[in-house]
């Protein structure tokens, strides 16, 4: 069934989702088959986290031409990866819509629509509510505190893993996001890190269903070592990348990434591991403060 959410203000091209899909995500690393992203007619940077100040300060402007042109090839890489990519309207005043990772979390038991910690970001949850809704799609929305998509690892089957920087994600909001995992037996990591990252996706991601990449100095040594103990290994990453948003890379499943093409490292360290990478550049959206992983937001995978 074609869904039309109709013309983006401003624009010319129309917005759709293809088909209705049941939103289920049980691992990080699981084959993506779904995904939703949000087009940046609208990205500006706003100076809601260090990395956006900090390009802010060195007089940064958003290039809207060429950041719908990086997201356009983001969106023709997944799917010559054979991912449908399903598309929520831009918003005029949504200035970090495109981040489509923060407002929602296909779960293994459906979509859940989070509480954003900034302000700004609200409305984005109210349109993906609205985008539910045409889909027919239920959904559990979070009223308890703040928690971000960005602090969320579904890391595998019965593993969650959610950041905590006491900026963006709360307690409170982590502890009802995770309750129904708990309820099923899951294992929840919580792991602390400083606000100055923003986000857990900046310094840790899954690449595979026991590996990971992680910058191994900025990440709590006792979450380092629970994760290890889960025979989980970390393929260390240089403290660097957290602000130039190259740790936030998306795995696709069956060991092929997208990661950033201003980081080689990242590229050629998973390409030694023997994983297929595709890198992209995505410059104008790692100045807002978010990266491929940001981007993107998992509808549906599919354990391998
Ligand atoms: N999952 C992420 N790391 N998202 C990045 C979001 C960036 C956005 N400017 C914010 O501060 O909210």
């Amino acid at each position: 069934m074609k869904i039309d959410f109709g013309a983006a203000a401003g624009g010319t091209s129309a917005f759709s989702s293809r088909d209705i899909i049941a939103p289920h995500v049980a691992g990080e690393s699981d084959l993506l088959t779904d995904v939703l992203l949000c087009p940046p007619h609208h990205l500006a940077p706003v100076p809601c986290c260090a990395v956006t100040r900090h390009h802010l300060d060195q007089g940064h402007v958003t290039g809207t031409e060429e950041a719908l042109r990086q997201h356009g090839a983001l969106v023709e890489a997944l799917e010559r990866q054979g991912v449908r990519c399903h598309m929520l309207p831009p918003a005029a005043d949504l200035p970090d819509m495109c981040f489509t990772r923060d407002v929602g979390v296909a779960t293994p038991w459906g979509m859940v629509a989070l509480s954003p910690a900034m302000p700004h970001r609200r409305g984005e949850v109210d349109a993906l509510m609205r985008a539910c809704s045409r889909w027919g799609t239920p959904v559990r929305r979070i009223t308890e505190g703040t928690i971000e998509g960005g602090d969320i690892c579904i890391a595998r089957d019965g593993l969650l893993i959610v950041g905590m920087s006491g900026e963006r994600s709360s307690a409170a909001g982590i502890e009802a996001f995770a309750a129904p995992f708990r309820v099923a037996g899951w294992d929840v990591l919580i792991c602390p890190f400083d606000a100055d990252h923003l986000h857990l996706d900046t310094i840790f991601c899954m690449v595979d269903r026991d590996q990971a990449i992680g910058c191994i100095e900025l990440l709590n040594p006792r979450f380092v070592r629970a994760v290890e103990a889960r025979g989980i290994s970390i393929l260390p990453m240089p403290a660097s990348l957290a602000a130039s948003l190259g740790c936030n890379i998306l795995s696709l499943g069956r060991r092929r990434v997208l990661t950033s093409a201003s980081d080689t490292l990242v590229t050629s360290l998973l390409r030694e591991a023997g994983y297929s990478v595709e890198a992209i550049d995505i410059s104008e959206f790692a100045a807002c403060g978010g990266g491929i992983h940001c981007l993107t937001q998992p509808l549906r995978r599919i354990a391998a």
